[in-house]
């Protein structure tokens, strides 16, 4: 029977009479589900006093922490929750229950000196979504308006933290962020990999939209669909995709190519869903900060490199890389402002500074460069999931 036909009155003779004294389901479930938060209280009350105890011995130390608090959370649950059954009704959402324990890290960690982390804003932006997957959403969150605002909340030390996407697997390099890493000297910390799936968001049906804004990243990264269904829209780039929602949310006609929760927030419709060019759309984020990340075996060191211009030299840079054995994971090269044709590099490799391929490679480098940034060692992150 499907649930459409129970609705005529033969179903209604059929069910018991109602009797609301003689339901002990009904009154047993909110004592034992009380007594479950009351456990959970208790649980959480137990573990941030472990937290906070261990906060006060070293309390400058905010994204060591949460790093190791996420590697924690992911052994747990690879133990508890080892995979998915999803003919299982009762089993429980993995990526929900990572959620809700980084949630509880992070709210259990709050409260010690200055623990703000700066992220692109408004909230729900991409950058606001990879700042929660790291630090939790119980997290300081301190919303600003560009990327370089980023990098100077850190550098002034306003913020303990600040997140920052770095390339994009569509569209590659974000050039904002790599242009700072030049100008200031901020450390990369940690990684984050967000899946990135982007929608049109408007008061207006499709056919009433003439101009589509969000900003530069989002848009290149949908640009064929663009083409194809909104050929003669004009494109307007602005300073995030939350702040694309908020524009079309004021005016009809107008659409942003944002996130699904800015929409949302913005009360717009989803005219379209899932307009990025690539199914497979990922965005790269670095957590900024000044903590020396201790080795975990899983480590990656990001470098900033200037070699002479001459022939080979770029050519002699890399087979130190080589010859120590080491596998980038990363190479980029940059434009240096006033000069034709010179370029910095930005290079990735496995491995922490601290391992001795890495420290030798580093020794021989600074031999040859003209500049030599080692711009952090940290844990490689998980790749990117849902
Ligand atoms: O505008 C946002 O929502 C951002 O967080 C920025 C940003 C970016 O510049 O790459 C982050 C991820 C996506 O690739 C698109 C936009």
């Amino acid at each position: 029977m499907t649930a459409l036909q129970g609705k005529g009155p033969t179903a209604v003779t059929d069910a018991p009479p109602p009797n609301p004294s003689a339901s002990p389901d009904r009154s047993a479930k909110p004592d034992k589900l009380a007594s479950l938060d009351r456990q959970l209280i208790e649980l959480l009350r137990q573990r941030r006093t472990v937290v906070q105890a261990d906060l006060q011995k070293s309390p400058a130390e905010l994204i060591g922490r949460m790093s190791r608090a996420n590697e924690a959370i992911d052994q747990v649950l690879a133990e508890m929750l080892p995979a998915t059954d999803s003919a299982d009704a009762d089993a429980l959402d993995r990526a929900g229950v990572r959620d809700w324990l980084r949630h509880a890290a992070s709210f259990c960690l709050r409260g010690g000196e200055n623990q703000r982390v700066a992220f692109l804003g408004p909230k729900y932006s991409y950058s606001y979504m990879a700042t929660t997957r790291f630090f939790g959403a119980a997290a300081a969150l301190a919303p600003v308006q560009s990327i370089e605002a980023v990098f100077e909340s850190v550098v002034a030390g306003d913020c303990r933290s600040g997140v920052v996407p770095i390339e994009n697997s569509t569209d590659g390099r974000i050039v904002d962020t790599l242009g700072m890493f030049v100008v200031h000297r901020v450390h990369i910390c940690g990684e984050v990999f967000l899946p990135i799936h982007h929608n049109l968001l408007s008061r207006s049906p499709r056919e009433a939209i003439k101009q589509v804004c969000s900003k530069p990243q989002a848009l290149s990264q949908c640009r064929h669909w663009l083409a194809r269904h909104l050929p003669t829209a004009q494109i307007v780039e602005v300073a995030s995709t939350t702040e694309a929602a908020r524009i079309a949310s004021e005016q009809p006609g107008v659409a942003a190519v944002a996130g699904r929760e800015a929409g949302r927030q913005y009360g717009l419709d989803v005219v379209d869903a899932n307009i990025e060019d690539s199914p497979y759309n990922v965005t790269r984020f670095a957590v900024l900060g000044n903590e020396t990340i201790d080795a975990t075996g899983r480590d990656k060191t990001t470098m900033l490199l200037q070699v002479a211009h001459k022939p080979g030299a770029l050519a002699d840079a890399m087979a130190i890389f080589k010859n120590n054995r080491l596998n980038l994971t990363w190479i980029e090269s940059f434009p240096i402002v006033g000069e034709n044709a010179e370029y910095f590099f930005f290079i990735e490799c496995e491995g922490h500074r601290s391992d001795p391929p890495v420290a030798a490679a580093i020794d021989s480098l600074k031999k040859q460069a003209m500049r030599l940034d080692i711009l952090g060692s940290y844990p490689a992150a998980q790749p990117a999931s849902e």
